[in-house]
């Protein structure tokens, strides 16, 4: 892979035909900041009120938001920062002990690529963390010697703090907490830890072309403070600034059909930058009901997305059909 040596040329297959990461970010003084959602508040009586409230104007406006004061064992995250580190930094030939296999998902390689046919400037391990009995472990590295406990710790954290968030965009949306939860529990949970490096020409190349997330609720921990996720809001792009310490959360596909489009799932691409690496550790959360894609039957009065089968959508979600801008939920749309 041509990404360790900067004085190499980018090879083709990497270089979009119209701009890459150094395109279309909005100006000084334009951009705008990421809603911030405080979980202590959440969970204090005093101010439970005004920060749901503010939960789910995040999730109806922006789609996306930061978390701080999440109460995530630290350790717990460190350790996951450290391994995640550790593994993208083995040689490529002990990565690729556990390479993606063709039409697989799981596993170390490219797993985005552009509809052009063009690679995203990045490295990604996906495995595959719950439901439990349905763990791969051929995909999960053996290297660093930790790793595969700190995924398995970390997998357990993030469920946690779903079921908490879960509860509160319950509670904004005035549905049982039960019905909401019901739709996540004993789902599939899935790991995409990504490598973007740094590149000299970060405007000829994307670490990740825009896109909106397949799944019900999206967890995101940066591991170093690089700059790189861009967020669509009202036709531009704004950078997000991570708070030390914040998650960035973001609502699928699915929380979006869930809620019979009441909270948004956004596009959102990842720029490159030129000297600086950046590493994530993303956890997918799916949800269905009872195998379909439909709107919770509380929200869903007057559905706004017909009702789908899990796979079928899964389908329709990863095929390359859909034009720049296009989510395959809106083809659900009646
Ligand atoms: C930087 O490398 C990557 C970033 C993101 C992804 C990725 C994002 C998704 O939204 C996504 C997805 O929605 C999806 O469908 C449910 C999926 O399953 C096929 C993904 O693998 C996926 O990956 C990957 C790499
Ligand atoms: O790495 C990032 O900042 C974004 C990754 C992302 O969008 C994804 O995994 O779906
Ligand atoms: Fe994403």
């Amino acid at each position: 892979m041509a990404f360790a040596d900067p004085h190499l040329q980018i090879p083709d297959r990497y270089i979009r035909a119209v701009g890459g990461s150094g395109v279309v970010v909005v100006g000084d003084g334009e951009s705008l900041e990421l809603p911030v959602v405080d979980m202590a508040r959440l969970l204090d009586p005093e101010h439970r009120e005004a920060e749901v409230a503010l939960l789910g104007s995040a999730c109806r406006s922006w789609g996306f938001f930061q978390l701080i004061n999440h109460g995530v064992d630290e350790a717990v995250i460190q350790k996951m920062k450290d391994n995640t580190v550790q593994f993208f930094e083995l040689p490529l030939e002990d990565k690729n002990t556990v390479a993606v296999r063709p039409g697989g998902i799981e596993g170390f390689g490219h797993h985005f690529r552009s509809s052009a046919g063009k690679l995203d400037w990045a490295e990604n391990l996906m495995v595959e963390t719950q439901p439990f009995q349905q763990r791969n472990l051929e995909f999960w590295p053996s290297k660093p010697p930790t790793f595969r406990d700190s995924i398995d710790k970390y997998a357990m954290e993030m469920w946690n703090l779903t079921t908490r968030l879960l509860r509160f965009m319950a509670s904004d949306l005035g549905v049982e907490q039960e019905t909401l939860l019901a739709a996540f529990r004993g789902k599939r949970q899935t790991f995409g830890l990504h490598r973007y490096p740094p590149c000299r020409h970060p405007e000829k190349v994307i670490g990740i072309s825009p896109h909106s997330d397949g799944f019900g609720l999206t967890l995101l921990l940066q591991v170093n403070d690089t700059l790189g996720l861009q967020v669509s809001k009202d036709g531009r792009w704004h950078p997000v600034r991570p708070l030390p310490g914040a998650f960035i959360v973001n609502v699928g596909e699915i929380l979006e059909v869930l809620t019979n489009g009441r909270y948004k799932s956004v596009f959102h691409r990842v720029a490159v930058d030129a000297e600086r690496g950046r590493v994530t550790v993303v956890v997918f959360q799916d949800a269905c009901i009872n195998g379909l894609v439909k709107p919770l039957p509380e929200l869903g009065e007057t559905p706004q997305y017909r009702a789908i089968g899990k796979s079928e959508y899964f389908k329709g979600h990863t095929a390359e059909v859909l034009g720049q801008g296009e989510r395959f939920i809106d083809t659900l749309k009646k």
